[in-house]
C-alpha cells in the first residue's frame, strides 16, 4: 500500500519511518522540506507540495502541531484540497478540537474524498515502537481500509463513532496527563522543599495505586531537571486550552485543568515551550529562566 505523510516533527517522523521499516511505500512532506531527507534516505519518496502528495497517493495521513497547522495544510494553496477526489482518503492523526475536525471532514466530503480523525495516545517512544493508542472517528470504511497502516503504528486502535469523538476523546485524556504532570510536579517540590528525597517519593508512588508509566518515565529526568522534548509542553498547553474549551462548552467545571493550564501557559512565558511538558516543574519549583515565549 502506498501513503501520503504529511508532517514530520516529533511523531510524524517517527511514524513514517515505522511504516516504511514495515514495507509500505510512503510519500512524504513537511513544511521545512529539508526534514524529509532522514526519510528519503529511509526509502520514502518526497512530493513537493500536500497537493502533490494526495494527487499521488491513494491514502494520506497528516501529524501536524495544532488547529493551524491541519487548517492550513488543508485549505491553503497547494493543499489537500485541491487534489482530494472520490475514492481517496484523507487522515488526520494530529490532536484538535472537534470543530476543526468537522471542518476538515466537510471539505474533504463535499470534494467526494473520505475523512478518518486519529488522534494518538503515546509519545515519541510508543511512536517509534508502534504502541501508540489510536482513537479513530469518521468514515468507518476508512478506518477498516487503513487498519493494516493502525497495525503497524499502534497497539490497539478504536473506532469511536462520528467525527469529532476521536479530537474529543484525545483531549479529554491530555486534560488528565497534564493535571497528573502538574501534581507529581508539586509533589516532588513539596517532597524536596520538607526534608524528602524525591527519588523516595518516586519509588514509594510506583509501589502503590498511584503507580503509572508517566510518572516511572519522566520522574528521574525531572528530578535531574532534564527536558529533552518527547512532547513538547506547548502542544500540552494547547490540548489543555482546547479541553478547557470543551468544559465551557458543555459547562463542565475543571478547576485542577484550567490551574494546570496557568501553569503551562506561564512555562511557555518562559521560553520552556520547545521542552518536554515535564518542564512545567520548572515552574512549580520557581526555578525557571525568564524567557521568550514558545
Ligand atoms: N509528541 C508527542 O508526544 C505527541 C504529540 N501528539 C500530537 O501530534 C501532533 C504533532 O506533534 P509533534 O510531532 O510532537 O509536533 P512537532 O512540533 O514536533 O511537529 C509539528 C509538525 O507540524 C508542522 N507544522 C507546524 N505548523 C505548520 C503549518 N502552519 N503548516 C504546515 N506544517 C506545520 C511542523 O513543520 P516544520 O517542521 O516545518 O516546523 C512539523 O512537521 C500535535 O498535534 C501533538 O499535539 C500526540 C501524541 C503524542
Ligand atoms: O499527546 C501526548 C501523549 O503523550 O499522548
Amino acid at each position: 500500500m502506498e501513503v501520503g505523510f504529511l508532517g514530520l516533527g516529533i511523531m510524524g517522523k517517527a511514524m513514517a519511518s515505522r511504516l516504511l521499516k514495515h514495507g509500505f511505500r510512503v510519500t512524504v512532506w513537511n513544511r521545512t522540506l529539508s526534514k524529509c531527507e532522514e526519510l528519503v534516505e529511509q526509502g520514502a519518496s518526497i512530493g513537493e507540495t500536500p497537493a502533490l502528495v494526495v494527487k499521488k497517493c491513494k491514502y494520506t495521513i497528516a501529524m501536524l502541531s495544532d488547529p493551524a497547522a491541519v487548517l492550513s495544510v488543508v485549505f491553503d494553496k497547494d493543499g489537500v484540497l485541491e487534489q482530494i477526489s472520490e475514492g481517496k482518503g484523507y487522515i488526520d492523526m494530529s490532536t484538535v478540537d472537534a470543530e476543526t475536525s468537522s471542518k476538515i471532514s466537510e471539505a474533504i466530503i463535499k470534494k467526494g474524498g473520505s475523512f478518518l480523525e486519529a488522534p494518538v495516545s503515546g509519545s515519541k517512544k510508543p511512536a517509534e515502537d508502534g504502541q501508540l493508542i489510536i482513537l479513530s472517528a469518521g468514515d468507518k470504511a476508512l478506518y477498516e481500509v487503513i487498519l493494516p497502516v493502525f497495525d503497524v503504528l499502534g497497539k490497539k486502535s478504536f473506532f469511536l463513532g462520528e467525527v469529532g469523538k476521536g479530537a474529543r476523546m484525545k483531549l479529554v485524556v491530555n486534560m488528565i496527563m497534564g493535571s497528573m504532570m502538574n501534581a507529581l510536579s508539586e509533589g516532588l517540590c513539596l517532597a524536596d522543599k520538607s526534608g524528602l528525597s524525591p527519588q523516595t517519593l518516586l519509588d514509594v508512588l510506583d509501589l502503590g495505586a498511584c503507580s503509572n508509566p508517566m510518572f516511572k518515565l519522566k520522574g528521574p529526568a525531572m528530578i535531574e531537571s532534564k527536558y529533552p522534548p518527547a512532547f513538547p509542553l506547548k502542544h500540552q498547553q494547547k490540548d489543555m486550552r482546547l479541553a478547557l474549551c470543551l468544559g465551557d462548552e458543555h459547562a463542565v467545571s475543571m478547576p485542577i485543568a484550567a490551574a494546570s493550564n496557568e501553569a503551562f501557559k506561564k512555562a511557555r512565558s518562559h521560553g520552556l515551550g520547545d521542552l518536554d511538558f515535564s518542564a512545567v516543574y520548572e515552574i512549580v519549583k520557581g526555578t525557571a529562566p525568564s524567557g521568550n515565549a514558545a
